[in-house]
Parts: C-alpha cells; structure tokens; sequence
C-alpha cells in the first residue's frame, strides 16, 4: 500500500495512480510573483458549526477531524468558488524537523506543517461523489510556522493520546475549526488534485497567505504519532508531505494585490 516512505512514497505513488503525472496535480510551489491578483476574486465565506464536530481518527497517513456533513451548517462559499461546499474534514502534513513539512511551499520555503480543511460541492450526492469531479472539493490549506503555542491546536493535539496508532479513533466533540484560521484570510488559489491517492484532480485548492503559529513542543506531539498499527514495530508519522508538482502552465491567482 503507498506510503510516504522510501520503497511507497510520493516517487513510486504513478505505478498504481498514473494520474500522478497528470496536468493538474497537487501541491504546488507558490511563486508570489507570478501569481496575477484577481479583482473577481471575494473573500472566503467561511461558517463552522462546532456541534457537527464527530471524531479524530489516526488514519495511517494523518490524523483528521471528521464532521457531520448532512446540513449546510458548517460550509465554504463565495472566494473562488460558486455554490455551496460543505466541510468534512480537517487534516495535517508536517515534518520529521521544523525545516519542512508543508505540502505547498511559498517561492521555495517549507513551513513545518500545513492544515487541510476539506469541503465538498453540494451540488453532488455526497463526498465521494464529489470527490471525482473537476469542481468537486474545495481545499483551504493554512500553513503553520514557528512561533507561540496555539491554544486552539492544543485542543486537538490533547486528543493524540487516544489515536495514536493507525486505526484508532476517538469521539471530538464541539470544536470550532475556524480557531485554527489565521486572522487575514487572504488566499492564493488554483486548479489541482488531492495529495494523497487517489490523487483525483477534483481540487480548487485555496491557500492562505497567512501562516498560525505553533510552538516547537507542540511539533513534537505531532511527530509522537505512528504510522503503524498496534501490535506492528513502532514508526513515527512524520514527513507524510507529497512535494510540489509540475505547474503545468495553470494559472495562480491572488485574492490580495
Ligand atoms: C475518501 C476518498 C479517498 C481519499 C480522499 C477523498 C477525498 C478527499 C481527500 C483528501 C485528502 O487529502 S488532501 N491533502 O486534502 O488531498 C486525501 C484523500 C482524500 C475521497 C475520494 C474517494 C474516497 O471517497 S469515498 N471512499 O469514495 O467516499
Ligand atoms: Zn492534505
């Protein structure tokens, strides 16, 4: 099965998804400079309910969050996208070592860590259908840097000790992802495909300028998850980041001059 290590990883992942090597593939280097600011572009219209927060579940590649996805109470509308997406879950890709992590990068610089909060377009029946159209997710990647400790974070890295090999899950309840946002919610935003299989290229992917803090204690909690199950020899989730990809001639918009 892929993984992130040498004999699975990000270089091996085109044998058995071929799309790997496709026109639309994520993440991306972020050039500022050669991203061209859109005046069409509106703000993101983010609106969480905590009350449709489920579980944290260690799913052997990250850990994410899941919601409750049967109302439009916790959505994504208006910045790049039309229509309605709906939240389902958030999710993180850090480093072994403070000196990378992040899947995109901002003209060559990797942040220890990047936040992926995952939405679907409702004009589809459900996640996975949507998951394999054109304009089927919506993806807002925040990256995260160095700094304070993040009490928001605090909250979901307190929840580690339940789900700390591949497989377990925990119930997390009442959590308001919009803590996890950085105060400017300027954007870059552009064509692209999940970072992990199935790699489907069905992402609007919506990155934040803006980076939120994390402190260098709570880095380590992250690394203090495994990517084993119980009872396998232990290894440490880390470096579970797919590396930029080909730009292929697509355009990057900026929401910000
Ligand atoms: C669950 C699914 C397979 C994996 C997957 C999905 C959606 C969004 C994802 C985001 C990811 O992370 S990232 N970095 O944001 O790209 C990583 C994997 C994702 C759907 C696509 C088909 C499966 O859905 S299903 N079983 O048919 O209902
Ligand atoms: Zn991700």
């Amino acid at each position: 099965a892929w993984g992130y290590a040498a004999n699975n990883g990000p270089d091996k992942w085109a044998a058995n998804f071929p799309i790997a090597d496709g026109p639309r593939q994520s993440p991306i280097d972020i050039v500022p400079g050669g991203a061209s600011y859109d005046s069409v572009l509106k703000p993101l219209k983010l609106k969480y309910d905590p009350s449709n927060c489920l579980e944290i579940l260690n799913n052997g590649h990250s850990f994410q969050v899941t919601f409750a996805d049967d109302s439009d109470s916790s959505t994504l509308r208006d910045g790049p996208i039309s229509g309605v997406y709906r939240l389902k879950q958030f999710h993180f890709h850090w480093g072994a070592s403070d000196d990378k992590g992040s899947e995109h990068t901002v003209a060559g610089t990797k942040y220890p860590a990047e936040l992926h909060l995952v939405h679907w377009n409702t004009k589809y029946p459900s996640f996975g259908e949507a998951a394999s159209k054109p304009d089927g997710l919506a993806v807002v990647g925040v990256f995260l840097k160095i700094g304070d400790a993040n009490a928001s974070l605090q909250k979901v890295l307190d929840a580690f000790d339940d789900i700390r090999a591949k497989g377990k899950q925990s119930s997390f309840a009442g959590f308001d992802p919009s803590t996890l946002l950085p105060g400017c919610l300027d954007y870059w935003t552009y064509d692209g495909s999940l970072t992990t299989p199935p790699l489907l290229e069905s992402v609007t992917w919506i990155v934040c300028k803006e980076p939120i803090s994390v402190s260098c204690e709570q880095m380590a909690k992250f690394r203090s998850l495994l990517f084993s199950a119980e009872g396998e020899p232990e290894c440490c989730m880390v470096d579970n980041y797919r590396p930029p990809q080909p730009l292929k001639g697509r355009p990057v918009r900026a929401s910000f001059q």
